[in-house]
C-alpha cells in the first residue's frame, strides 16, 4: 500500500473501447498520455474475459512504454494476469480486503469507490490506496450511481479521511479546478478525453487546469 496522501497522480483517464467513438482505444490512450495523463484505468464492461485480457495486455504494453501505471476496473483476474499496477473496485465488486489477500504484492494500487459516507468507517477504506468520489456530478457515462456528492461532498469527505481522493463524474476543463480546490487530489475522466476531437489537447488543457 502507498503511504497516506502520497499520490503523485492528478489526471486519471478511465477508458473503454466503446467510449472512444469508433476510434482505436490504444490511439486515444497514447494521445492522452502525450497530453499529460498520469494514470489510466481500463474499464471494459461488456466483453469476455479473453477480450478484456487481450485489451489489458495491449494497453499495458503502451503504458509501460510511457511509464504510466495501468489499473484494471473490477476484474482481479485480468489485473493479475496482465500484471497491471492495480485495480479499481466499487461497492458491489470484490472488496479491497479480499484483493489484498489474493494479491500479495503491496505495491499494487487498489482504488475503492465511495457512494455512502458510512463506507468511510469500514475496513475496505483502510485496505485501499485511494478513494473514488462516486460521482461528484451525475453523468450520462455511468447512470447506476447513488449519491451526487457535489463540491460540498468532496469537502465533507476531505474532512473525514486522509486517503487520496479521486473525483469522478462529469468533470471537464470548466470545473476541474474547483473540484481540486474543494479537496480532491486527482480527477478521473472518461468523456472529457475519450470523446474529445483531439484527446491530446483535451488532456493537456485539463492538466493545465490542475497545475495552475
Ligand atoms: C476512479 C474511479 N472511481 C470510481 C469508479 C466507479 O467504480 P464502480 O463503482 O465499481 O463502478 P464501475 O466503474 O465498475 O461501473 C471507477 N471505475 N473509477
Ligand atoms: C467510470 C465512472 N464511475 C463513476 C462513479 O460515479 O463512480 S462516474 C464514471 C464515468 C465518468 O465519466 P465522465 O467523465 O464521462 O462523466
Ligand atoms: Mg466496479
Amino acid at each position: 500500500m502507498i503511504p497516506l496522501r502520497q499520490f503523485p497522480y492528478q489526471l486519471y483517464l478511465v477508458i473503454s473501447e466503446a467510449d472512444c467513438n469508433g476510434r482505436n482505444f490504444l490511439h486515444v490512450a497514447e494521445q492522452a498520455i502525450l497530453g499529460g495523463v498520469d494514470l489510466i484505468q481500463l474499464r471494459e464492461k461488456n466483453c469476455s474475459q479473453e477480450v478484456f485480457l487481450k485489451k489489458a495486455l495491449q494497453l499495458r504494453e503502451l503504458t509501460e512504454k510511457y511509464a504510466v501505471p495501468l489499473l484494471i476496473n473490477d476484474n482481479a483476474s485480468v489485473a493479475m494476469q496482465a500484471d497491471a499496477a492495480g485495480i479499481h473496485v466499487g461497492n458491489t465488486d470484490t472488496p479491497p480486503t479480499v484483493i489484498r489477500e489474493q494479491w500479495q504484492d503491496r505495491t499494487k494500487l487498489v482504488g475503492y469507490s465511495i457512494e455512502y459516507l458510512d463506507q468511510l468507517q469500514n475496513e475496505q477504506v483502510t485496505a485501499s490506496d485511494y478513494l473514488g468520489i462516486s460521482p461528484v456530478f451525475s453523468t450520462p457515462t455511468k447512470t447506476d450511481t447513488v449519491t451526487e456528492w457535489g463540491l460540498k461532498g468532496i469537502a465533507s469527505i476531505r474532512q473525514l479521511t486522509e486517503k487520496p481522493l479521486v473525483a469522478i463524474g462529469n468533470i471537464h476543463a470548466g470545473n476541474a479546478r474547483e473540484v481540486i480546490q474543494a479537496g480532491a487530489d486527482c480527477i478521473a475522466v472518461v468523456s472529457a478525453i475519450c470523446s474529445a476531437h483531439d484527446p491530446q489537447k483535451a488532456a493537456y488543457t485539463l492538466k493545465n487546469e490542475l497545475v495552475k
